[in-house]
Formats: structure tokens, sequence, C-alpha cells
């Protein structure tokens, strides 16, 4: 043991020298132990930390996902192997659940995820390593990722308010780990998996980074630093979305005048974030373009939509709104609580009518005697300055999407004549004088 601690002094040595000021203070560690090769050098690294830095309170946390009939032999090996260099271990068993399209794999990490951030620790060390960084950029990079993607797993990030996720091996190869591991006489279990070339990171590992390595010896850390520029570019990005997004965010959307003054990547950029904050995950890049395309082109009338699984975006008049899929039906008939002009919310409408003072617009009188909203029904007609107009077609000239024309409010008077479409029209007979105007504003998200 003294002797291979000669060999392989460095790595302990660099762990400590670059660790980072962001975990200064900090001292609960838990790794995450699988007890494969990476996760025991790691292990085994820290506890040599430990020998240095004796306040670092160190554990090891194995999840036991009950895929493989090795399962319990893993698990086992890491009991042993915590007991031998002096590490309080627990092992979680998880079940795991794929659905949805989820493959086994994600949903055996998302419930490894979910062990860790239960972790009482306030670090969760994870033993990837310059080969897995290398990999995962030409993985995305085949999946067509963008910068965000191509930056791949960053050293550290939050896990948790609190919880700090750190990959302290990014920089060093597995081959070095390997070396490290035998030096000290560990063992490690091969997860049989990781041979099954279906998966497209291991035909990548046992097929294809082979072949590359024999024409570019520094492929990883020249991946590992493209990585790192491209989480540069990404944060530069993400800087710029969010001031952008801060700009052109109204109450009931994105302001299309703001929008649309924005560089071509600029806009999407700011849809994509304001997507991000809404929860919902990004759309195609062909739709998104496709979609701002016919925004920036779009005539009074038109009201380009882009559907998501969670819902739609969609032009109105000056802004870019976000609806919820699953509209409500709007409520048969809701009283006006008339208050001299004050807006009234309607949350079960899903917007606001509020109220402007115009040269020509309803009688107060009118509007305090037990006016009402209900929706449209079909075949509606409102006085015009000549004759009458069908609310269709006022709908339709301006642009008002048939998503929203469902639940747009109408206005009543006592006696069940329309007296205004709110935002649209008022009645020509009935807006003679100065008078109120109702503006309906629809809420998105
Ligand atoms: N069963 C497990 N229990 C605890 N930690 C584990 C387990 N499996 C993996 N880990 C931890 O996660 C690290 C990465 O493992 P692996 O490469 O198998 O996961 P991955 O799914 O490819 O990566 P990621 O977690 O980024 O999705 C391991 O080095 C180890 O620290």
């Amino acid at each position: 043991m003294a002797a291979s601690r000669k060999t392989q002094p460095e790595l302990a040595d660099s762990l400590i020298k670059h660790w980072p000021d962001e975990l200064s203070g900090l001292f609960a560690f838990e790794v995450g132990l699988s007890g494969g090769l990476d996760s025991v050098a790691l292990l085994s690294l820290l506890c040599e930390a430990r020998e240095r830095r004796p306040a670092l309170a160190l554990s090891a946390v194995h999840v036991h996902h009950g895929l493989s009939p090795n399962a319990d032999a893993w698990a086992e090996h890491c009991r042993a192997l915590c007991d031998s260099l002096g590490v309080p271990l627990r092992i979680e068993r998880v079940q795991v659940r794929a659905g949805g399209g989820e493959s086994v794999e994600a949903a055996a990490r998302e419930a490894r995820y979910a062990v860790y951030r239960g972790s009482s620790a306030g670090v969760i060390a994870l033993a990837h390593h310059q080969d897995d960084q290398a990999e995962t950029v030409l993985l995305q990079l085949l999946r067509g990722g963008g910068a965000r993607a191509l930056a791949a797993m960053p050293a550290l990030r939050e896990l948790a308010p609190g919880k700090r996720l750190w990959r302290p091996l990014l920089e060093i190869p597995r081959a070095r780990l390997e070396a490290y591991v035998r030096e000290r006489g560990l063992s490690w279990v091969d997860d049989e998996s990781n041979l099954d070339t279906r998966y497209r990171r291991n035909l990548l590992r046992h097929d294809i980074l082979p072949l590359l390595e024999r024409a570019l010896p520094h492929y990883r850390s020249h991946l590992a630093r493209a990585a790192m520029l491209q989480a540069d570019a990404a944060a530069i990005l993400d800087e710029v979305a969010r001031q952008d997004l801060g700009a052109c965010r109204t109450e009931s959307g994105l302001d299309c005048a703001r929008l649309l003054a924005l560089s071509a990547p600029r806009r999407r950029q700011v849809l994509l974030a304001w997507l991000e904050a809404l929860g919902w995950p990004a759309p195609e890049p062909g739709a998104l373009l496709e979609f701002l395309r016919q925004a920036e082109h779009a005539d009074q009338g038109a009201s380009p939509v882009l559907t998501l699984p969670q819902g739609c975006l969609l032009r109105f008049a000056d802004t870019v709104q976000a609806w919820p899929k699953a509209l409500d039906e709007p409520p048969a008939f809701t009283a006006l609580l008339w208050r001299g002009g004050d807006a009234q919310p309607l949350p079960e409408w899903g917007g606001e009518l509020a109220w402007e003072w115009r040269d020509r617009g309803l009688p107060e009188a009118l509007l305090a005697s037990g006016a009402s909203l209900a929706p449209r029904r079909g075949g509606e007609k409102l006085s015009a300055q000549v004759g009458r107009r069908e609310v269709k077609d006022l709908f339709r000239e301006a642009g008002v999407p048939p998503l929203l024309r469902r639940r747009w409010p109408l206005l009543y008077g006592a006696d069940g004549e329309l007296l205004a479409v709110p935002g649209i029209a008022v009645s020509h007979r009935l807006a003679m004088e100065a008078g109120w105007w109702p503006a309906w504003r629809p809420a998105s998200l």
C-alpha cells in the first residue's frame, strides 16, 4: 500500500488542490456509490482527503434499483467496501417505473436523483470522469443539441435548495482512475449492462471511441475543453435571454413589438427562456422558427398558433400569449359588478374586464342596472353603424384566435340586448355619446 501511494499520490493532491471555493465551509459529503470502478475510486480518494481534512464527514449512498439479478451482490460489495474504509453507507431500495416513453435507464437515473435530493449531506459527489464528459458531448452533438446541451455536465451545480452536486473527477480520464484503484488493491463490480451496445452510449464507448483514440489520443481533453467553452456560451445566452425576457414580458405575455425588434436568434432565446419559466419543454427549433416568422408577418385577422403538448403559443393583437391546453368551459352567466369604471377581475373567465372613457361609449346607467356577461353561443349580432354585424365576423376581423373566442365574454344589458363585444366593439345604437368602453384582457399564464 505504501509503495502504491507513491505511484498515484497526485490524484488525491489534485483533488484537494482543486477543491471548489463554493464548497468551503461544507463538511457533510455523500458519495453516490454504484460499486463500479469510478465511484470506488472517488470514495477512496475522498477518504484520502479526509485523512488530511479530518472535519470532512464522509458517507456513501448506494441506490438499489433491483433491476439486475446481481443487484444484491452490488449492494453487498458496497457494504464491504464502506466497512473497510470506515465510511457509513445507506442502501436505498427504489422502484424503477419507466412510463410515457421513458427508458428504464432514464427512470433509474430519476430514482437515483430523488434519493440524492433526499440526502442529509450538503454535497453529493458523483464519479463522472473525463471519458463520461467526452461521451456526453458527442451524444449531445449527435442529438443536435445547442450550446447548453453541449456544455455537458457541470462540475458543480445546485441539486436542491442548499444541496450541491459535485463531480470532482470530470478532468480525470478513466484509465487513470483504473490505475489508481488497482494500485490501492480495491475491487469493483462491473455493470453488465455497460457491455450492451444497444445503448447508444455504449456503442460510442466500445465501438467508435477506440477508433477515434487511435487517430486523436487527446480527444477526451479536447471534447472536455469544448464543453467548457460551450458552458460559457450557454451562460451568456441565458443572461441575455433573461434580460430580454424582462424587457418583453407584459401582464398577458410577451410584447410583440419589443420581441420583434430583437435579432432573430435573440427572439428564439427569449421564447425558449419564457417556455422554460412556464415549465414547458422546448419545441422543435423548426416549429419555433415558423411560429416567429408567422408572428412577424401576421396581418390583422391572422393569429398564428404554435401547438405544444402543454398548451399553445399564439399571437393576439400586440402580444404573444401562452395558453394552457385544457381551457375550462366559461361560466354561462356572470353578473357585471359596476364600480364606476374599476376593472373587474374574472378569473373564471381567465381575464379581466377593464373600462375606458371614450367619446362614444356606453351610458353608465345601463351598466349600473343589471348588465351581465355570457359566452358566445353562435348567431349573435351587434348594432353597427350600418345595420347589425355578426359577432363571428367582428372576432375574425380583430384577429381573435378561435381558441380565445370560446371564452370571450359578451356584455348584455338587463333586457338581454347585446351591448358590446369587450375590447372589440360596442353597440352603435347605444353608444351615441361619451361613455364607457369595455376592454377585455385575457390573462395568459
Ligand atoms: N446505483 C447507484 N447508487 C448510487 N450512486 C450511483 C449509482 N449508479 C451510479 N451512481 C453514481 O452516478 C455516477 C454516474 O453513474 P452512471 O454513469 O451509471 O450514470 P449515468 O446515468 O450515466 O449518469 P447521470 O447520473 O449523469 O445521468 C456514478 O459514478 C456514481 O457516482
